[in-house]
């Protein structure tokens, strides 16, 4: 990776392992030496495995080669029924497999993650490549992979979304999600149990009429009733290029339950929800989302993850975690502001380092009003089977010199540049006995050699009450600088009287979370200009934030309807009016031109009686209840062009109510329809797309189904890329009684046919006049060939044998009509052939 890619502290784009092996660098980093005193006496002083004897061994597994990791990703069933062939197929053949007279270790299930779908796999490549079993299983864990059913993961991280407890109805924010692994496991989260729902759901109004029901048609319909999920989540990354990281990492679980947005977590703006009427109707109240819970998976400088990251053994720095402090800390003040009262945070870091784990949520919890209003929560009885260690209280500061400091006390001492580079937060709570120290040995730390995954540190918040946020925009001073400051910096008093904006040097060490990494060139990436944050269509607030700069301002201001100030909240004042001020503080949507190539087309809502949709709802039968409000399409037009998408019904009332607001919203949508040229009139032109076929097909009418029993007609379908309806056996007659254009087959095998193993599966069809498509990518039907039929060699296309036969014998008895030499005439139409493919191969 080129110095430009890299920032000062030599961090990738990526945010994290600081100096992390990208793509482009060829050198080869394993041959490092893993040894770097600076690295290790930082971790023994720290004391953060007191015990000599297991040091070293937690020392020396941080050089061993981390095991390979995997998830079973999608609905639960359907990664159950993928985990299975797993379970059945490769681990009888894999137990007790010898490798050059020596037992190589089966794949094991990580014992703390639920339902046996996580596992670990120790066995190096070379034995990989040389070991027939194993070569299976590669083959089996490549081919799910590239179809989406696999993912790898390293176990650590899979730990923070397990500790969310995301129900179905919960809105969740994660801010800091690319490449998005801990985002795919919170939408399976919020998708739990819903196949069965809508199962249910949708045969429980079959027969209902739905003029009878209290929904009716059209009518803006809870999904609630049709057993989907309510909830939503939102996955947010500043890097506007690795967002997009994320509508890839989460496009096989084909959820409209999902917002992709590209901010500065520190700055994440507050979205509008659909004003809420005052009870005599005559006052409209601005709504903004809170969330039920948060992941701050922050930017840190991950050395837990020196096992796959070599070059940390090169580059380790104190100055690394000191640098990313005051960012993770800004993150998780954002955090816990956006949450709900009586949700839940979880905060995590793939660092071993206490600067960047405790010390942040320790000087978060602070600024947001102390232990009374943001609890750790103790959950020591999770996930049992996970070996950890309780989180830190104490810990010391290193300077980047290698000047150790016990206390704040001891920087202030020694002035500059001391006092530039750290701040009063990094430290430990000054109270041993206090509170909040009380609760710090609740966050949890895990070790590589404790059960030889990587290092990682999470700790579950629990927001308590409400927080009185300062607003951004605030200018700072810090050693002797006038900075403008971005999101919340301030801190209490301690008598409730707002701290104002304008701090002195002393006021900024009280409040704990300062630039202290100007030093290091972090402290430019935190400190926007004013403008950014204002919001100009509201003068008065904007009025409000200017006036804070100079002027302490009380509790009093609250009443009024500017974003609240900088005064936080003790842990005992969660009064009224600062509930009302939390409600209404409003961080704005920046106004400034994002930066970058922010480029994305709007995201425009069909009426659902656009006429499109009507045509949709009549060839496919679509039942009443399946709502039509939620269809949208990606040009500023609003016309439906090539492709459909659906989402769910919170998230179409985020998109709209921010619609002109300057929202970067990245991506929300499944593809549900795409336009199809088709001959036949009756057809359809929008047929249904795999990725949104799951959504509807349990409202698409009878007479667009076809049903398929047996597992060889599935099989031949899949195995033909183009199938004759003539070939089609079982399933011909209703084929053939079908009209043209896209189908739903549905798969219901009977037991004995296997059809546990195949699990519930639905495939769209496209039914031509003489074919039959299943319109599956090809890396699906690749996989499901393997796995359901252990088929290695894919789909064929046997009609083209046929088609070239038949080319033949027309050619052969042209020339005969016309009195040709034979043989002569086709050697000739063979050459021309091979050179058309030549010809047309150059083309492509
Ligand atoms: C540790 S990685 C996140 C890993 C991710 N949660 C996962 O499980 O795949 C940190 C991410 O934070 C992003 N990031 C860095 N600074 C940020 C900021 N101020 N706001 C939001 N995202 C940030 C980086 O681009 C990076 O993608």
């Amino acid at each position: 990776m080129s110095r430009k890619n890299r920032n000062k502290r030599g961090a990738d784009k990526k945010g994290r392992g600081g100096r992390s092996n990208g793509n482009q660098e060829r050198t080869d980093y394993t041959q490092l030496p893993k040894d770097n005193a600076k690295f290790e006496n930082y971790y023994v002083a720290q004391g953060i495995v007191p015990d000599e004897e297991e040091f070293k061994k937690f020392w020396q597994s941080l050089k061993d080669t981390l095991p390979t990791t995997w998830r079973f990703t999608g609905s639960k069933g359907h990664a159950i029924s993928v985990r299975n062939t797993l379970l059945t197929k490769h681990i009888p053949q894999l137990t007790n497999t010898t490798f050059e007279g020596t037992t190589i270790p089966a794949p094991t299930p990580l014992s703390w993650y639920p339902d046996q779908l996580a596992w670990q796999l120790t066995v190096g490549k070379q034995v990989i490549r040389r070991s027939p079993p194993f070569k299976q299983l590669q083959a089996f864990l490549v081919s799910e992979t590239s179809s989406g059913n696999i993912s790898r993961q390293e176990a650590v991280s899979m730990i923070p979304p397990l500790l969310m407890d995301v129900e179905p109805h919960h809105t969740v924010l994660d801010m800091c999600a690319a490449p998005g692994s801990k985002t795919a496991q919170l939408i399976e989260a919020i998708h739990a149990g819903e196949e069965e729902r809508v199962l249910e759901a949708s045969a429980q109004l079959k027969d209902t009429d739905p003029t009878s029901h209290p929904l009716e048609a059209n009518v803006e319909v809870p999904e609630k009733l049709l057993g989907r999920a309510t909830g939503l989540v939102i996955a947010n990354d500043a890097d506007y290029k690795r967002s997009h990281l994320l509508i890839h990492q989460t496009k096989r679980l084909n959820t409209p339950n999902f917002i992709v947005t590209n901010y500065d977590a520190t700055l994440y703006p507050s979205l509008r929800l659909p004003a809420e009427q005052s009870e005599d109707g005559k006052r409209a109240k601005q709504q903004y989302l809170k969330f039920d819970r948060v992941l701050c998976d922050v930017p840190c400088s991950g050395d837990g993850t020196v096992r796959k990251n070599p070059l940390i053994w090169r580059d380790w720095s104190p100055a690394n975690g000191n640098g990313l402090w005051s960012t993770q800390a800004r993150i998780l003040v954002r955090g816990l502001q956006l949450l709900k009262v009586g949700g839940r945070l979880v905060y995590s870091t793939c660092s071993l380092n206490p600067i960047e784990n405790e010390a942040v949520v320790h000087a978060a919890i602070e600024r947001c009003g102390g232990a009374g209003v943001v609890e750790i929560v103790d959950v020591s009885d999770r996930l049992p089977g996970l070996i950890r260690r309780e989180g830190m209280k104490k810990w010391k500061v290193m300077d980047r010199d290698g000047t150790w400091f016990e206390s704040w006390e001891e920087v202030r001492g020694k002035g500059e540049p001391y006092t530039d580079r750290l701040t009063r937060g990094m430290f430990p709570p000054e109270d041993a006995e206090g509170q909040l120290a009380g609760m710090l040995n609740r966050a949890v730390r895990v070790y590589p050699h404790l059960q030889d995954t990587g290092g990682f540190f999470i700790t579950v918040l629990h927001k308590k009450g409400a927080i009185k946020a300062a607003p951004e925009g605030e200018t700072v001073r810090t050693g002797g600088q006038r900075m403008k400051g971005v999101a919340v910096e301030g801190g209490n008093s301690g008598n409730g009287v707002a701290a104002t904006a304008d701090i002195d040097v002393p006021m900024v060490e009280e409040v704990g979370i300062s630039s202290a990494s100007t030093a290091n060139g972090v402290k430019r990436a935190l400190f926007v200009e004013e403008e950014e944050v204002a919001d100009p269509g509201s003068p008065t607030k904007r009025q409000k934030l200017d006036s804070t700069v100079d002027t302490p301002v009380t509790e009093k201001d609250d009443d009024n309807d500017a974003p609240a100030p900088l005064d936080i909240p003790s842990a005992n004042q969660n009064t009224k009016v600062e509930k009302e001020a939390e409600e209404e503080q409003e961080v704005k949507v920046s106004t400034k031109k994002p930066r970058g190539n922010f480029n994305e087309e709007p995201f425009k809502f069909l009426p659902a009686s656009h006429q499109v949709l009507d045509i949709i709802k009549k060839f496919y039968v679509l039942s009443p209840y399946f709502p039509l409000d939620n269809f949208l399409v990606r040009n500023a037009e609003g016309i439906p062009v090539r492709t459909i998408y659906f989402t769910s019904t919170l998230a179409r009332q985020i998109l709209t109510e921010n619609e002109g607001r300057g929202v970067r919203f990245v991506h929300c949508g499944v593809k549900m329809f795409n336009r199809q040229e088709v001959q036949d009139p009756e057809a359809c032109q929008w047929r249904i797309q795999n990725e949104g076929l799951g959504l509807v097909e349990s409202w698409v009418g009878e007479k667009r189904v076809v049903h398929l029993k047996q597992k060889e007609t599935l099989r031949w379908l899949m195995k033909e890329l183009f199938p004759r309806v003539e070939d089609c056996g079982e399933i011909r007659e209703r084929v053939e009684s079908v009209g043209a254009g896209c189908c739903v087959l549905r798969v219901d095998l009977a037991e004995d046919e296997a059809g546990k193993e195949v699990g519930r599966l639905v495939l769209p069809l496209w039914k031509s006049r003489f074919t039959l498509n299943l319109m599956l990518p090809k890396e699906e039907r690749k996989a499901m060939l393997l796995r359901l039929f252990d088929d290695t060699e894919g789909p064929r296309d046997s009609t083209k044998e046929q088609r070239e036969a038949d080319a033949k014998a027309r050619r052969e008895a042209k020339a005969k009509e016309e009195g040709e030499d034979v043989e002569e005439a086709v050697e000739e139409e063979d050459e021309d052939d091979i050179l058309g493919d030549v010809e047309g191969d150059e083309e492509n």
